[in-house]
């Protein structure tokens, strides 16, 4: 079965529905984000392998995504570390630092330098209201993305990639190619260029909207809250 993808204005726009019409608050829907993004991280990297996860944090709701999987990881025992240098004055994520700085998570300035002692990377700096080239402070951080050997999974987009064209041409994000990719709701149009393992979260649309927005809901089992799909977009 071939999955759908949402384009950019669409994302948005079902975005802004799920917090009308759907009822749904910011924190729901962010909570279960990020819950679904912890899942993967366990999932393609168990704690055996290593539990350093650096999290590279932007500043919008794709940052309050990864300040979220932060948390449930320090709770399943991983270690991570945050790396958030743009931050808004918006509450919530105000709130969602507090509660990680309460489990005694640290935040680092030094991307490449965090980046020498982790085992894993979880890529939370833009979603799919990114766009154009990436500005300060960011393009040394995607630049040590793209270098890592070490694993990097991205939310919902490999940040500095166009939403609908994918990977930009030349200069900074033109060599990055995270290893994990969890398309939020369903996968955007990018991901027809990415070749690594590939999931889908965010287990909270109901089936109207879905139908109304022409995207399929993945079949979630039990407790799951992401699926694992090829990468373009064919279920496994
Ligand atoms: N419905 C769902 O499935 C749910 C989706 N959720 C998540 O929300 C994400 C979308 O969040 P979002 O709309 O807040 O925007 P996001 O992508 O984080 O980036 C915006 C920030 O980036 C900045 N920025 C932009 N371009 C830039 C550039 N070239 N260079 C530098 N900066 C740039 C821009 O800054 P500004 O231009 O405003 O100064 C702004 O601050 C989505 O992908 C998913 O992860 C869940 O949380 C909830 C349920
Ligand atoms: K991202």
């Amino acid at each position: 079965m071939a999955f759908k993808t949402l384009g950019a204005k669409a994302a948005a726009a079902l975005d802004k529905e799920l917090m009308s019409s759907g009822a749904f608050s910011l924190d729901q829907l962010m909570e279960l984000a990020g819950l679904s993004v912890s899942q993967v991280v366990y999932r393609v990297h168990p704690i055996t392998k290593g539990p350093k996860i650096l999290v590279a944090v932007g500043p919008g709701n794709n940052g309050g995504d990864g300040l979220v999987a932060a948390r449930h990881l320090r709770h399943y025992g991983y270690q991570p570390t945050i790396y958030y240098p743009k931050r808004p004055k918006n509450e919530l994520y105000q709130r969602l630092t507090k509660q990680l700085e309460d489990l005694n998570i640290p935040f680092v300035d030094d991307f490449p330098d965090a980046l020498k002692s982790a085992d894993h990377v979880l890529d939370a700096i833009f979603g799919f209201s990114f766009s154009g080239e990436v500005r300060e402070p960011f393009p040394a951080v995607i630049n040590a993305m793209a270098e890592t050997k070490i694993p990097v999974t991205s939310v919902d987009a490999p940040s500095s990639w166009n939403i609908e064209d994918g990977p930009p041409s030349e200069g900074v994000g033109s060599n990055f190619h995270p290893d994990v990719l969890i398309s939020l709701t369903a996968p955007k149009p990018l991901v027809k260029h990415f070749k690594g393992l590939h999931f889908i979260g965010g287990r909270f649309v109901a089936p109207s909207i879905a139908k109304k927005y022409d995207f399929d809901v993945p079949e979630y089992e039990g407790l799951d809250q992401i699926v694992e799909v090829e990468a373009a977009g064919q279920k496994l």
